[in-house]
């Protein structure tokens, strides 16, 4: 599979599921629009950025399915928070997540190569995974000991749920992979849903996934 992503969270997850994958990110503006709800802007930048590594295969396409991804922060308020531009945007960002509840949502897209040729365009589909947690109060002094180290910095919400950021989690509703990067029990779904609907599929990908002894090939 080929992943348009520079994020090596989404590599992990997706290779501990049994895929190979070939990384292939994508370059793109990721400015919300004006009035742009959270859920409509990660899908919409999941699918610009698939398009665009699409088109940066050349004339022949993939031969492989191709997934991208945007996770974004959000309040109850509407505020999105992506990633800290620096350490003062961390610590905002953190001192907001403080003591209540946030969402956290994941827009992804997977294209396919047309069936028989890979002239004909590709099919795709898109989805949205929302994620909900809840941290604990946080002192100033907790929050700027965490972003004096590092971890933040590239991170949507200026937080990483599986370092030492979980450690201001209180509570989560929803898929955990989802606040790393990606909703991959989800997405195995939709892309078996997708080779279906293309036509071609032989077998069912999550068989073929939970079938895998430690050291099979991969899967896609
Ligand atoms: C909330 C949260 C986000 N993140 C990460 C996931 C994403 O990598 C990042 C959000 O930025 P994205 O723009 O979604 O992804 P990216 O810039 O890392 O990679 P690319 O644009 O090439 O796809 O925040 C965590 O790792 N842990 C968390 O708990």
């Amino acid at each position: 599979m080929i992943l348009a992503s520079a994020s090596p969270r989404r590599r992990q997850l997706l290779e501990r599921a049994g895929f190979s994958l070939e990384v292939r990110p994508a370059d793109i503006d990721e400015t919300r629009r004006v009035g742009e709800a959270p859920v409509d802007l990660v899908r919409r930048l999941a699918t610009e950025k698939a398009h665009a590594t699409w088109s940066s295969l050349g004339d022949c396409g993939a031969s492989e399915p191709l997934v991208a991804a945007d996770t974004i922060v959000w309040t109850a308020s509407g505020e999105v928070l992506g990633k800290p531009s620096d350490e003062d945007a961390a610590v905002r960002m953190l001192r907001e997540l403080s003591g209540v509840v946030h969402h956290v949502t994941t827009g992804v897209c997977l294209m396919l190569p047309a069936p028989g040729t890979a002239v004909e365009a590709p099919v795709e589909s898109s989805f949205t995974e929302t994620t909900s947690v809840r941290f604990y109060p946080l002192t100033d002094e907790e929050i700027r000991a965490y972003v004096a180290s590092g971890e933040p910095m590239d991170k949507a919400g200026a937080y990483g749920i599986q370092g030492t950021g979980g450690l201001f989690v209180a509570g989560i509703e929803g898929d955990w992979s989802n606040v790393v990067g990606l909703p991959v029990a989800r997405l195995v779904r939709e892309l078996d849903a997708l080779l279906r609907s293309r036509g071609g599929a032989e077998k069912d990908l999550l068989f073929e996934l939970l079938s895998r002894k430690p050291g099979d090939p991969s899967a896609l």
